[in-house]
């Protein structure tokens, strides 16, 4: 397969120095950018999606007692073992255990109590033997345990012991998580009513160009429809970012002055698409030069090269570039990492899952910046993953983003690939912002 370039017939200029690689990039956007966002006690239903600032604790031990894993007879193993040498053995069923409803008191010796899965296990038994392998009277007072069943029998089996799942005082969820279904069940099974979250970052987002109409009005001649805003929303909320959407800006100088500082005193980050480039309508660099400070521009990343950093009094300012592609690699890639470091998620957190893949295609472009084609796994008959990449790496066609299921990452030292080699690849379900 051959992957086509923007434009295949120009010689790429991108080996420019002064370029920052991306891990350099985010390594000194973290350090710069302080986790900012305040701690807030939040109910547990609305801490899904949410970075967990502290530590939580385990205050009970999961199981609180022994209990059983299975519906069946608590009986003592050593005493049936005895009683089996002279073929099957009738059992009396001297009591009940039901979840939270335990026998009281010990098995009588050689005695068996009917009990239920989650129900405590009564003194004196070490182990469970299942319904299905017994044979019960009418009113289940008396059980017969085959000779098969004697011999496979073990001790502890179908036991769940105190506290394997989770011992009182363990950290269950560490700090810098992003909290899941099951951390916040965890959390609940060990009481919390609430948990000590980040308040979410609250972002800005603003499209910038002349040529942007927003869908619904009437597209001008050689205009083109503003879709980087609802990319960037979808990618904030998912990131569990409170978004104020705040429209289009056209390509002016004093309008982009004025609507950057007013949604600088009133939100933590700007997020922008469009006019970070070199071109004489690319404003918004001038702009925030103007109004606060510019920490980085250029990254060597492709697509997203012309990705900009600032600040506007204490709002950080990102402005992304305005190729469909680019502002959602940058997105993704940079600007995400970055939002969720500012909320206390771990380092961990920030970044997307890498996996291994074999490569489906052959590549011979060393850029000297860090590359993302856009792909697919497919799987051969021998369940082997191959990653496919779009035809096109043009950062201009947003369908290849619907087209794929995930990022081929090919490193700034890279020179050549030859399908069959390993690449990493990164499933959007294995980033924060999807
Ligand atoms: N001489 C150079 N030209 C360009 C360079 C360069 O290094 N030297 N870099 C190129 C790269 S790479 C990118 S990426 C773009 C980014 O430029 P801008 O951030 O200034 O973006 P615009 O020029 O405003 O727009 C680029 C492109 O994207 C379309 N666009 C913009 N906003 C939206 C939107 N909200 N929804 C949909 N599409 C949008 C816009 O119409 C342009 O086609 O610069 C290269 N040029
Ligand atoms: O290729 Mo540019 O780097 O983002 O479109």
């Amino acid at each position: 397969m051959t992957i086509t370039q923007d434009n295949p017939h120009t010689t790429d200029l991108c080996h420019q120095p002064g370029l920052t690689r991306l891990d350099d990039a985010l390594r000194i956007a973290f350090a710069e950018v302080a986790v900012s966002v305040p701690v807030e006690q939040r109910p547990l239903t609305g801490c899904y999606g949410a970075i967990l600032r502290e530590d939580i604790i385990a205050r009970v031990d999961v199981p609180s007692v022994d209990n059983s894993a299975m519906d069946g007879y608590a009986l003592c193993h050593g005493d049936f073992q005895k009683m089996s040498a002279t073929g099957n053995v009738d059992i009396v069923v001297a009591g009940v255990s039901l979840a939270g409803h335990p026998f009281a008191g010990k098995i009588p010796t050689g005695q068996a109590i009917r009990i239920a899965t989650g129900a405590a296990i009564p003194e004196g038994a070490d182990c469970i033997v299942i319904q299905e392998n017994v044979t019960a009277n009418d009113d289940e007072t008396l059980i017969t345990l085959g000779q098969d069943v004697i011999a496979k029998t073990k001790p502890h089996q179908h036991i769940r012991r105190c506290g394997e799942d989770v011992t009182s005082g363990a950290v269950v969820l560490p700090a810098g998580k992003r909290l899941r279904p099951q951390d916040i069940a965890v959390a609940a099974g060990q009481g919390y009513q609430t948990l000590p979250v980040a308040r979410p970052v609250s972002v800005a987002v603003f499209s910038t160009g002349d040529e942007l109409a927003k869908p619904g009005d009437p597209l001008p001649p050689g205009g083109i429809y503003d879709s980087n805003r609802f990319a960037m929303i979808g990618m904030l909320r998912a990131a569990g970012c409170a978004v104020t959407d705040l429209g289009l800006l056209a390509d002016d100088f004093d309008v982009l002055q004025s609507a950057l500082a007013d949604a600088a005193k009133t939100h933590d980050v700007i997020m922008t698409s469009g006019g970070v480039s070199v071109g004489k309508a690319d404003l918004l660099k001038p702009v925030v030069d103007t109004l606060g400070q510019i920490h980085a521009w250029k990254l060597a990343i492709k697509p997203g090269k012309p990705m900009m950093r600032g600040r506007i009094g204490d709002c950080v300012v990102i402005g992304l570039p305005g190729n469909p592609v680019s502002v959602m690699v940058s997105g993704l890639l940079y600007a995400v990492p970055l939002l969720l470091h500012m909320m206390g998620a771990s380092d961990a957190v920030c970044m997307p899952v890498r996996l291994p893949a074999i490569a489906g295609f052959d590549f011979k472009r060393g850029t000297g910046r860090r590359e993302w084609l856009r792909a697919r796994l497919e799987q051969d008959g021998d369940g082997n993953c191959h990653a496919m990449p779009y035809h096109s790496a043009s950062s201009g066609m947003l369908s290849s983003m619907v087209w794929a299921e995930g990022l081929i990452e090919i490193d700034e030292d890279c020179g050549i690939i030859q399908k069959g080699d390993s690449v990493l690849y990164l499933p959007f379900g294995g980033l924060q912002a999807f």
